[in-house]
This record gives C-alpha cells, structure tokens and sequence, in this order.
C-alpha cells in the first residue's frame, strides 16, 4: 500500500531523532511537517513544510547531510526532498505564489523574506537537483557535473518588476524583508543607541522625520542590515508604509544593468518611484559604477522629493567610501547619519540571551558568558559560536555545557584567521590558477573559472566569519544558495577527486601562510 506523506515524514524522523541529540531535535525537527508525496519522472518527491525561511538556511547549512542520508533510507535511491516554506501570516498575497512556488521557473521573484519558496534536497551523491524558488532562500541547485554554477541572478529575466510577486498581476511588491529582523529582536546597548532610535522614530513615521535619508554605517556583523530591515518590517506591520522595499545595492546593480540590456530602463526607474520606503544595504558597493549612480541619483531625489523615506547602509562613513560621485555623496548626508559599533560585554550577554531564547536553546549563565567574553569583535561571530556550540553538543551526543563551550571556543579561535578577508582569499585562489581576479566576480561560466571561484567561495566560508549573503556579494552580487552550492561541489570533488583535493590543500596552506 502506498505510504502518506506523514508516514515517510514520520520514518525521516526516526532516522533523524538517531542522529541528532533532543535539543537540535526539538528545535529543527519537531516544527516541521508532510505536505505532499509525489511520483514524478522516476522520482518520489517528499515534500515538507517548513515554519520560515531561516529553517531553510539552517537546515541546509548544518543537516544538509543527514537530510540526504534519512531521505534514501527511506525513500531509496530515487527519493528527493523539497522544502516548501510556509507562508508568512503578514504576507497575504503570498497565498497565490505559494501554489505556485514550486512550478515557477528558478528565481521568479527572488528575494529576501518573499512568502512562499521550496528548495530541493536529491538523495543521491550528487548535490540537490534543481528546486525551483521564489525566494533567495531556497535552494537552486545546477548538476555537479556542470562547469556551470547556479546563479539564479543571472538567470532571472524579470526585470520589469523585478521585486514584485510572481502570478500577481498588479504591482504588489515583495518587501525581501526577513521576518527575523524586528526591532523586538534588537538588542540595544551604548554601541547602537543612537541608530536604534532614530530607526524607531523613523519606522513611526516614514519621510515625516528630519533623518531623510537615514544612513547606518559600521563594521561587518554588527547589525546594520537587521537594524534598517527593522524599519522595514515594522513600517509595513503597523501601515506607516504602503510600498516597502530592501534591496542590497550590488542587486540593485545587477538589476539595473539588466534593464539596460533590455531596454528596460524606464520600467525599472518607475518601479522604484513608486516605493515608499526604501533601503539599500551596503551602498559602498555602488563604489566605481557610475551609470549606477546616475540612475540611483535620480531615483533618490524623485523619492526624496515626494517625501518618501530613504534607508541606507555603508560599511565606513560616508565621506570615506571612495568612488561615489561629489553629488550622491552630499545626499547620504543631507539627514542623518549613525554609526554601530562593536557590543560591549553587557550587550553581548544580552543578544546570547536573547537568541538562546528566541530558539529555545537551553543554555547556563555561565556558557553564555563564557563566550560573552571571548568573542568581542561582532555579533555575527557571536552567534557564530552559539550555532558551533550546538552543532557540537548535536554531532557528538554532548551536554551544552561549560566544558563543550571551552573545546568549541579553542577550535573557533583557532579556525578565525586574524584579519583575513575575502579579496585576499580571491587574490591567492587566482594566483594559484593563474587567473585574472576579475573573472572570478565577473559573470563567466567558463570551466576553469567556475572552478576557482567554488574554491574561493569554500575558504571564504571555511576560513572568514563573514555570511553567505556578503560572501555572495563579493563574488559579483551572487545570492547565497550559490554559495552553498560552490561549498558543497568542492566538499565533494575533494572527496571523489585526489588531484583536486591536492589543489585546495595547497590553496589552504597559502591562505593559512599570508594571513598570520
Ligand atoms: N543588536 C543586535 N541584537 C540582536 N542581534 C543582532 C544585533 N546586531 C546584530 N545582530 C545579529 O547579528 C547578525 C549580523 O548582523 P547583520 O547582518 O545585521 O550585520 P551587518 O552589520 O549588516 O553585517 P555586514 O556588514 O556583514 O552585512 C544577524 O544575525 C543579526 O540578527
């Protein structure tokens, strides 16, 4: 008799409460449920539902393997998992790409926070088959054998909206918010005072405070992209806002430039007039593109004179982020600018706490301020060593407790290596294959490329604290699931090919040389 899709779900689960203690269990496992079984081109398609998108990440980035592994057991060979990511209560319009998430060509409408996505996981040794998305979260994988990457950017030929949900024919716009990043979730010390309420104020009433634009700016990992989607998602949720949109700059980039090609810049520049709540992160990235900024330099100034609110963030202060134009430069600084800076002690205890909390996390006073200590240059990297503890005490059965945290907290500061950033890695990634530096951020699919930029990509991830999503960025505006995929491709080649793993070794001990 053919088994129900909570049947399989329930068989997965029983692998899965074998390999993962009760904690991870509990947090990861428990919440998710059967949506659907399906046969397809000699396929069973499982299908589950996950709470949020973050689900999602989580899930592929820590039991990606496992998930595999449950998946052929019980499926067999041919089974495949999808994700289908619930749609969130404020989004209402994203019943309708719900039904439509999984059909819909990879890439319509993605972006952060859309409302509805599904991502694949192939149970076979090769990575995931393709799983067709309508959010940057989900999974957008290409064949392993293919020299090609999945680069759901590139392929996405709607730039007539390119933000707008996909089978809606009005144009309602999808915010890219993430749900996670709420003022509630926030927490304040000495180090964002300042930012934090002019945020606050600014989210009560949008384009009606002097801080028009509002520009954050600050080192990596301190909360800047989560302070000013704050704005954002509590804009929309109390309905100071209409139209709401956070786009990074380098995907505004990507995006502009398609119009050009398309003959669409009309279209996009109108998209953007309608917006009443705009934020851009990372606007250092418009550094040296000047068409960009001409056409960003408009659409500042038809918003800002219709009294629309402009949101930015920039790693450095403003007058210090070189090749911006004279003019655009004088604008980020026309309302007002504030900075974020490293937490101190207190703060950091306080968001160990918080997050602990928000994903019931048993953890003691002690641990929590154990690692309070230690890590103090960003948030990220704090949370950072949150999710290592607990991979550790998932992987090897043990108690979160003071012991773990101090093993887990040699191995991190071992792994972080002092200064070492992204260009450097691409730098002696390129050298080592005798490549232009260029290409690797550039668009190519050429093999040899390809291959380079996985590599990068892998120690980027490997060896720095920086996310997936500005690791991305720094590969030429690629999203995340990119990254992931350049990981897990090199993860395995490593595996089945011992010239290539020769290759990365060297490139490893390179990287680990320059960088003390
Ligand atoms: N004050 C805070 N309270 C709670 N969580 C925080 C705080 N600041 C940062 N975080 C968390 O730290 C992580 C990194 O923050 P975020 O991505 O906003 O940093 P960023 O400054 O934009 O970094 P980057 O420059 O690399 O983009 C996020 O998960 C965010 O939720």
């Amino acid at each position: 008799m053919e088994r129900s899709a909570e049947d399989v779900w329930e068989a997965c689960l029983d692998h899965i409460r074998e390999h993962v203690n009760r904690q991870s269990f509990k947090t990861w496992f428990e919440p998710l449920s059967a949506q659907s079984i399906e046969e397809e081109e000699n396929l069973r398609k499982l299908t589950i539902q996950l709470p949020s998108r973050f689900y999602y990440e989580w899930l592929e980035e820590h039991y990606y393997s496992l998930l595999r592994k449950t998946v052929t057991q019980v499926l067999g060979e041919d089974g495949r998992l999808f994700y289908d990511i619930v749609v969130e209560p404020d989004a209402s319009e994203g019943a309708e790409s719900s039904a439509g998430a999984r059909s819909a060509r990879p890439n319509e409408g993605d972006g952060a926070g859309a409302s509805s996505n599904a991502g694949a996981i192939g149970s076979a040794a090769s990575p995931p088959q393709q799983g067709s998305s309508a959010s940057a979260g989900s999974a957008n994988f290409s064949e392993q054998d293919s020299p090609s990457e999945s680069a759901p950017d590139e392929e996405d030929d709607t730039v007539r909206n390119p933000f707008a949900i996909p089978g809606i024919q009005k144009a309602t716009i999808d915010s890219q918010l993430n749900s996670n990043y709420t003022f509630d979730r926030f927490i304040q010390g000495d180090c964002n005072r300042l930012a934090r309420s002019a945020s606050w104020a600014i989210a009560q009433e949008p384009g009606g405070t002097s801080f028009n634009p509002f520009l954050v700016y600050g080192g990596v990992g301190l909360g800047k992209t989560h302070l000013i989607q704050s704005i954002g998602n509590q804009a929309k949720e109390t309905g100071t806002a209409d139209t709401v949109l956070y786009v990074s700059s380098e995907r505004f980039t990507t995006e502009f430039v398609q119009s050009i090609q398309r003959n669409r810049i009309s279209e996009f520049s109108m998209f953007y007039r309608q917006i009443d709540l705009l934020i851009v992160d990372d606007v250092q990235f418009f550094s040296g593109k000047e068409k960009t900024q001409e056409e960003f330099f408009h659409i500042f100034n038809a918003l800002h004179q219709s009294g629309k609110q402009i949101v930015l963030s920039a790693d450095r202060p403003p007058r210090e982020i070189d090749g911006i134009e004279e003019r655009l430069l004088s604008r980020f600084q026309w309302g007002l600018s504030a900075d974020v800076q490293a937490p101190g002690l207190e703060t950091r205890i306080a968001i160990l706490q918080r997050k602990a909390e928000d994903d019931q996390i048993d953890l003691d006073q002690e641990v929590i301020e154990f690692i309070a200590h230690n890590i103090k240059s960003n948030i990220r990297e704090l949370e950072g060593a949150l999710i290592r503890l607990l991979a550790h005490a998932s992987l090897h059965q043990r108690d979160l407790d003071l012991d773990l945290a101090k093993e887990v907290l040699r191995d991190l500061m071992q792994d972080v290596q002092v200064n070492l950033t992204i260009e450097e890695i691409q730098r002696i990634v390129c050298e080592y294959f005798d490549i232009n530096e260029d290409l690797i951020r550039a668009k190519t699919r050429k093999r040899e490329v390809v291959r380079a930029r996985q590599i990068a990509m892998y120690f980027c991830k490997e060896m720095t604290q920086h996310s997936l999503k500005t690791i991305g960025l720094h590969f030429g505006g690629r999203d995340h699931s990119t990254v992931i995929h350049a990981v897990k491709t090199v993860e395995d080649q490593v595996d089945t090919d011992t010239q290539f793993r020769d290759a990365v070794d060297q490139i490893g001990r390179k990287i680990e040389l320059r960088s003390r």
